[in-house]
């Protein structure tokens, strides 16, 4: 068994995720292999209902998946009891809501906001220390629904990164910040992520995407390719053997159909027709 160095914070394999609707149920996560690594910033993108927030509501812990498997730390999650989870969601993880008021607590002022949570955490911190890291310190005696939007989601932030904990994680964190709110927002949940956190968010914004460390790219629940670092982006092939193409590939096979030729370093994807006109040729 590898130890904490090397192992994932959170390890997903085939992770699965259905809602009911009227006319049966939505496959919002269709087989998810993902890592989650401490210390690392990953930006899940992805079009709007692709999987994202489901994807983040799993690794939050917020959701049980329908199927496959997530490990925390090496051990199923399923094997961890109701009351289990509640102690590392509250402990470990710092989740940022899409509307980030719904994060908070609204009777306590942001001072009170963050002495709760480092109570909650086991983690005593300065709370004029946590406000100043996002220039909050004169708001410290507002209520949350005093506070502007852009304040409501510093406050979040610099609530979910007390400690820091094991895990944070943060749904479209910057939608709807202008650029200089959205620096001092991506700038904290980066500076979450070097104090030994894994931080990771859903996002559109190609701000958040400058910063992360690994890029998600999901499509219709699917993994469909990932980016670490400078390197290339790189699709991904599940256990199964699936790849998702391209959206713009998808126009070279009309018919749904490819023939794949396996080389010995490469594979090939053809059109059948394009396959079938050049061994006429040939
Ligand atoms: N509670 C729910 N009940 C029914 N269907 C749901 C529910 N939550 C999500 N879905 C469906 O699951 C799919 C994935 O939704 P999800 O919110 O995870 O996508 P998303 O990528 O976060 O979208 P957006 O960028 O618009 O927030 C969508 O088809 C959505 O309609």
């Amino acid at each position: 068994m590898p130890d904490d160095a090397t192992r994932p914070l959170l390890d997903g394999a085939e992770l699965l995720q259905l809602y009911p609707t009227p006319t049966g149920p939505t496959q919002a996560l269709r087989g998810v292999d993902v890592r989650i690594r401490t210390g690392t910033l990953t930006a899940i993108t992805g079009p709007s209902g692709s999987g994202k927030s489901t994807l983040l509501a799993v690794l939050a812990l917020r959701e049980r998946p329908a199927g496959g498997t997530l490990r925390h730390r090496g051990v199923p999650v399923t094997a961890l009891t109701r009351r289990q989870l509640q102690r590392l969601r509250r402990r470990h993880i710092g989740y940022i809501a899409q509307r980030p008021a719904h994060g908070l607590f609204p009777q306590l002022s942001a001072r009170a906001q963050v002495e709760q949570t480092a109570w909650l955490r086991g983690k005593p911190v300065d709370p004029v220390a946590v406000l100043g890291d996002v220039g909050l310190v004169e708001r410290a005696d507002a209520l949350p629904a005093a506070l502007s939007g852009g304040e409501q989601q510093r406050l979040a932030v610099a609530t979910a990164c007390v400690g820091p904990p094991d895990l944070v994680i943060a749904d479209e964190p910057t939608a709807e910040l202008d650029d200089a709110t959205a620096d001092l927002v991506l700038g904290r949940l980066r500076r979450c992520a070097e104090q030994g956190a894994a931080v990771v968010l859903a996002t559109h914004d190609a701000r958040a995407v400058a910063v992360a460390d690994v890029v998600l790219h999901l499509r219709h629940g699917v993994l469909s390719a990932e980016q670490h670092g400078t390197a290339g982006r790189t699709a991904a092939i599940d256990g199964y053997g699936r790849v998702q193409l391209p959206e713009q590939a998808l126009a070279l096979f009309p018919g749904g159909r490819a023939v794949v030729e396996v080389h010995a370093d490469h594979v090939r994807l053809l059109s059948p027709d394009r396959s079938g006109i050049r061994e006429e040729g040939e």
